[in-house]
């Protein structure tokens, strides 16, 4: 699939903030783009958009070259899997049936999932080690739990193109290595393509082919991860000091973001919220 955002600008009603701004990228099949900003500047905003969850104000999104609008909701969803960020689930669905649940779009309306469904959902299970929870309910599962299910339910949809928000936030470091691992499997050898936002730089150079990092005034900066991901952007969009390292680990080379020291200005406004 080829993903299009042609100069995309958004705010929402009753404000004056323009939160994004001539926003254009392109993902194609088997790659992967992260989107990173400092809190509040409209990734999640962004991903919506992108999905048509939320209205461009101008230009548009296009799916192999259709217009996102003229794309019937069910086949889009056949097509595209999302993430949200994990919050408390209301549900008291047990972790299977959340993840059988991620086949809705492809079953006909008042179809049962089956034996093919069943299959599926546990096989997505295992493929990010959550098997253990088939039977806990969703309501009674912590943060970095609930995340894991949202992901197994997403890759049962078997989708064309999985948008991820924040899905490290709440994870260990186990589960962010069974998470990235699981992202660059899917797009290597799948072909699937990936929009995940992320708080990590260092998640981004460690799978991302391509990042948009999004700026206050909702423009960004946009291109392959090596040009976007650099001490200098970084410390533009964050007002944080970083080092960016190369570690040298059993002959593999890790690229390492090092936050050095805040701007002045981000250290008062700290100190003045305490
Ligand atoms: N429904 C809404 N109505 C009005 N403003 C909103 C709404 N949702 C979000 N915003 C505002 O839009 C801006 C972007 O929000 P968004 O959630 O997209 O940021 P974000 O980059 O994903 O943040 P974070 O990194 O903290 O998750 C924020 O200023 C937020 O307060």
């Amino acid at each position: 699939m080829i993903f299009e955002v042609k100069n995309g600008y958004f705010h929402y009603p009753r404000t004056e903030q323009q939160v994004l701004q001539d926003i254009s990228l392109c993902v194609g099949s088997g790659r992967i783009l992260s989107i990173l900003g400092a809190n509040g500047v409209g990734k999640t905003t962004l991903l919506r958009c992108m999905m048509g969850l939320l209205k461009w104000d101008r230009g548009e999104s296009l799916v192999d070259g259709i217009p996102l609008h003229h794309i019937p909701g069910r086949e889009l969803w056949q097509k595209i899997a999302y993430v949200p960020q994990a919050k408390n689930s209301v549900f008291s669905y047990t972790a299977k049936e959340m993840v059988t649940l991620g086949r809705s779009a492809h079953l006909k309306m008042f179809e049962q999932p089956g034996a093919r469904e069943h299959e599926l959902a546990l096989s997505c299970m295992e493929a990010v080690g959550i098997v253990h929870l088939r039977d806990k309910k969703c309501n009674e599962m912590s943060g970095g739990e609930l995340q894991m299910v949202l992901i197994a339910r997403a890759l049962t949809a078997e989708p064309s193109m999985l948008v991820l928000d924040e899905p490290e936030s709440n994870l260990d470091f186990n589960n962010q290595m069974t998470v990235l691992s699981c992202i660059k499997e899917l797009s290597c050898q799948r072909g699937i393509s990936v929009v995940i936002n992320t708080h990590y730089p260092d998640h981004a150079l460690q799978i991302a082919d391509e990042a948009l990092l999004l700026n206050r005034d909702g423009s960004c900066e946009y291109g392959s991860c090596a040009d976007v991901i650099t001490e200098k952007n970084l410390h533009r969009t964050f007002s944080v000091r970083v080092c960016i390292r190369d570690v040298d680990v059993e002959t593999q080379i890790y690229r390492c973001v090092i936050p050095v020291s805040q701007n002045k200005q981000s250290k008062k406004h700290i100190l003045n919220k305490a």
